[in-house]
């Protein structure tokens, strides 16, 4: 993951956090340079002008490493989450179905914009800022030690017992956070399938219904959110009372001390310069240590996707030509299993190209799962399917579905132009898809439209009937012409004249390739009289 992310980055981080250390430097060193400044004025010697001008380097150093850092942090980060959105969306689009659809779906949308914001927050800020109040710090301990080592040793046992609060709030605040996240998580999962669902919530009065379900995944990640908040609150109180009880056992102490003998009051000054530099540093290390929890859920929830999803295995060679003279696809005691243990049973079949089916049977016979099947997106749990021979699984199933097409039966249309809904990255003329739409008799839609083929669809753009949404998907499956089509109840929608003329083209295409339509439609079981019927057992007529 950090490989991935930091593509492209990693010389703006490195110049970010070299910038960072030298602004460090120059912070933790102005304690001297004040004390020496502060002794030459004491001893009334004239204005040290080496040390006046250090001191201003220092400030001037610390300024701008400081600024420079944070802008090329700042563009580092950017870089990182555009490239692990880039690489997890490419995974999601690379991966196979069958474990894609175990992933819920809302929740793979939160973890790819609200995950990856989070999970970069370690690298460019909170490391960052680690390392900036530890060298800080460092020095300025160096400085105490320097100053009085009495007072330094009773610094530590104070800050010794700080920090073990600290642990225990921070191992509270990692825990909470993690269930914090998945709260929020199942929450936007929820509300993804409101949205997806909203016209029929809407319609079936489910309204009251639907806000019930969200408010209780809402009140749940409100309880977890509230829980992380309560540890995280302790975070700043600790850390305060350790700096409050710190500053006074210094002063008490170093009275003492004064009084005894033991230091002077100009020790006792440079002592308490330094604790001051240090306080911001340690403040800063706490909080950042606490953020660092909240990051680590998010990157767990990312390394989820990563693992879990692997990448389709890529086919080698190409093995199903693209133009044989015959197509044929037979499938031998062939079963798929889903993930939640259903099992469809395909009895044997056989298609034989060039020529065109119909594929037909009763609702749940299998015959969506068969052309999953044979488009290569399902793999066989058990028996054969084969393209000319070559067997459907997790090695082909990339190179089958380059020849055969599968339009499903539920899908819609992108919020994107006509034309890109249509072409989807097929790089076709205009007039190949108007020569195509005159041919079916509706030349008409695709003038009138008030951009032409450049209309946008969905929210900025025009709305679509039912009928006019699968005349676009079915001509995205005619205009890219594969070899085998698969169409699974194309013409539910559409009226009897474009029904026909879009027969005409299939039949066009059946003759040199293959074309099977899931279909129970009387005038299309006529027109394509090959009929195999998935039933108990398959039988062809
Ligand atoms: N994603 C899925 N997860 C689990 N089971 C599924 C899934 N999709 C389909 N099934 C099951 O597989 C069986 C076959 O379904 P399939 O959709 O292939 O049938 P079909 O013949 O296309 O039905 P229809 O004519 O109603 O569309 C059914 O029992 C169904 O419940």
């Amino acid at each position: 993951m950090r490989r991935i992310g930091f593509r492209g980055a990693r010389a703006q981080f490195g110049i970010g956090i070299v910038s960072l250390i030298l602004s460090s430097v120059a912070t933790a060193v102005q304690p001297l340079l004040v004390r020496r400044l502060a002794e030459s004025f004491l001893a009334q010697n004239p204005l040290p002008t080496l040390i006046v001008l250090l001191l201003i380097t220092s400030f001037l150093t610390d300024a701008i490493g400081a600024a420079l850092s944070k802008l090329l942090l700042g563009f580092a980060s950017e870089r990182f989450v555009f490239n692990l959105r880039n690489s997890v969306v490419g995974t999601m689009l690379r991966t196979d179905h069958r474990r894609f659809s175990s992933f819920d779906r809302g929740d793979l949308n939160n973890r790819v914009v609200e995950d990856i914001p989070a999970a970069q927050q370690p690298y460019f800020s909170t490391y960052p800022e680690l390392l900036s109040s530890i060298i800080v710090s460092v020095l300025c301990f160096i400085g105490l030690l320097f100053a009085s080592l009495r007072l330094s040793l009773a610094l530590v046992a104070v800050l010794m017992l700080v920090g073990l609060a600290m642990m225990l709030v921070l191992r509270a605040v990692r825990i909470a956070a993690e269930r914090s996240r998945e709260a929020e998580a199942a929450y936007s999962s929820r509300l993804y399938e409101m949205l997806y669902n909203f016209v029929p919530i809407k319609s079936l009065r489910a309204e009251t219904w639907m806000l019930g379900m969200l408010s209780r995944q809402a009140e749940e990640s409100r309880r977890r959110g509230a829980r992380l908040i309560t540890r995280t609150s302790l975070i700043l109180p600790i850390i305060n009372t350790g700096t409050q009880v710190s500053i006074v056992g210094v002063l008490i102490l170093g009275g003492v001390e004064i009084a005894r003998g033991n230091l002077e009051p100009a020790q006792l000054a440079t002592f308490f310069l330094f604790l001051v530099y240090m306080i911001s540093p340690l403040v800063t290390i706490a909080v950042s240590l606490g953020e660092l929890g909240e990051a680590e859920a998010s990157r767990a929830r990312l390394k989820v996707v990563f693992d879990g999803l692997p990448g389709e295995p890529g086919t080698a060679e190409v093995k199903l030509p693209a133009s044989p003279p015959s197509l044929s696809c037979t499938s031998q005691d062939l079963t798929y299993q889903y993930e939640n243990g259903e099992r469809v049973r395909i009895p044997d079949i056989e298609f034989r190209g060039p020529g065109a089916y119909c594929l037909t049977g009763g609702n749940g016979a299998g015959k969506s799962t068969l052309f999953h099947l044979m488009n290569g997106l399902y793999t066989p749990t058990t028996g054969t399917l084969s393209w000319n021979g070559l067997s459907v699984d997790e090695g082909s199933s990339a190179e089958i579905r380059r020849l055969v097409y599968l339009m499903p039966q539920s899908r819609d249309v992108l919020s994107m132009s006509v034309r890109d809904n249509l072409l989807m990255g097929a790089i076709l003329s205009d007039k190949e898809i108007l020569t195509l739409a005159a041919r079916v008799g509706v030349l008409d839609f695709f003038t009138t439209l008030p951009d032409g083929l450049d209309t946008k669809i969905g929210n900025d753009g025009i709305d679509l009937s039912g009928g006019q949404k699968q005349l676009i998907f079915v001509f995205h499956a005619l205009l890219t012409k594969p070899r085998v089509l698969l169409l699974d109840e194309f013409a539910s929608n559409l009226d009897a004249p474009l029904k026909s003329a879009i027969s005409n083209v299939l039949a066009e295409l059946a003759t040199d390739g293959l074309v099977i339509v899931i279909t129970h439609d009387r005038e299309l079981l006529e027109r394509f009289p090959q009929h195999i019927v998935l039933g108990r057992s398959a039988s062809a007529r």
